[in-house]
């Protein structure tokens, strides 16, 4: 697996909390080397440091799952992104530190002070007071980008992509994080994951799935790419 330039492993020391055991260091599928994933900036949510290295930490990160399990995400840093349920900054904090214009939507009000606190640092991280389901109210404001990084716990995950997929490049990626039990707690997972993915075809092509665990559990992750129709 190759990460994007800007995130690779870094060994925090004892006090840093290293992967060992959580299936990163020695024998995970994402292992690129020993210790832990992490970006280069001021840290956010309390994580680990070291100068100027903070750890990504996969679990509580969708996206750093992903690149934690191996899956090929098609980043290689300085992408243009737009984020989905940008929340307090965790993740969209990191995705800033390694790629170029970086979107962050989200609609609560409440994460929006930590968010913005994040952005002091990262001229480059946008954030956006906004619904994901309503893509017209920010479209004056986004430009086309590389990424689309989506992880709102919400029900109509799929129908959230395929409404953002306008802002994706004809060759951009995808990145959906898709938890089951925001669309219903009374199914099983994996038909939930069968409809979602159902609900993309048509707008995306999915190129891989992996469930998130031991991260993140009833969580699929899904790298895909827009079809050629009605893209930028
Ligand atoms: C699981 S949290 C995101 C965590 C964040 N991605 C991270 O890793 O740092 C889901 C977020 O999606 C937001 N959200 C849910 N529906 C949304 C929508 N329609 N538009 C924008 N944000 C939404 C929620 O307010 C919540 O902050």
């Amino acid at each position: 697996m190759t990460l994007p330039d800007g995130v690779e492993y870094h060994v925090f020391g004892d006090s840093g909390d290293d992967d060992e055991g959580d299936g990163i260091e020695g024998d995970g599928k994402g292992d690129d080397g020993p210790g832990s994933l992490a970006t280069r900036g001021e840290p956010v949510y309390g994580e680990p440091t070291d100068g100027e290295y903070r750890r990504w930490d996969p679990h509580r990160s969708k996206l750093g799952a992903m690149l934690a399990l191996g899956m090929d995400t098609g980043l290689a840093g300085a992408e243009t992104a737009l984020y989905l349920g940008a929340a307090a900054g965790t993740t969209v904090s990191h995705v800033a530190d390694f790629a170029g214009p970086t979107y962050a939507v989200e609609f609560a009000a409440r994460p929006m002070s930590d968010l913005l606190d994040a952005t002091e640092s990262r001229p480059n991280l946008v954030p956006l007071l906004k619904d994901a389901r309503q893509p017209a109210t920010y479209a004056h404001v986004v430009e086309p980008v590389d990424v689309l990084v989506q992880d709102v716990a919400t029900r109509g995950q799929a129908r959230v992509a395929r409404l953002n997929s306008q802002f994706l490049r004809e060759d951009g990626r995808l990145l959906l994080a898709i938890k089951s039990r925001s669309e219903d707690v009374t199914r099983a997972p994996d038909d939930v994951f069968d409809d979602a993915l159902d609900d993309l075809r048509g707008e995306y092509e999915v190129l891989e799935t992996e469930r998130l665990s031991p991260y993140h559990e009833d969580h699929l992750g899904v790298v895909a790419r827009p079809t050629a129709d009605g893209t930028l």
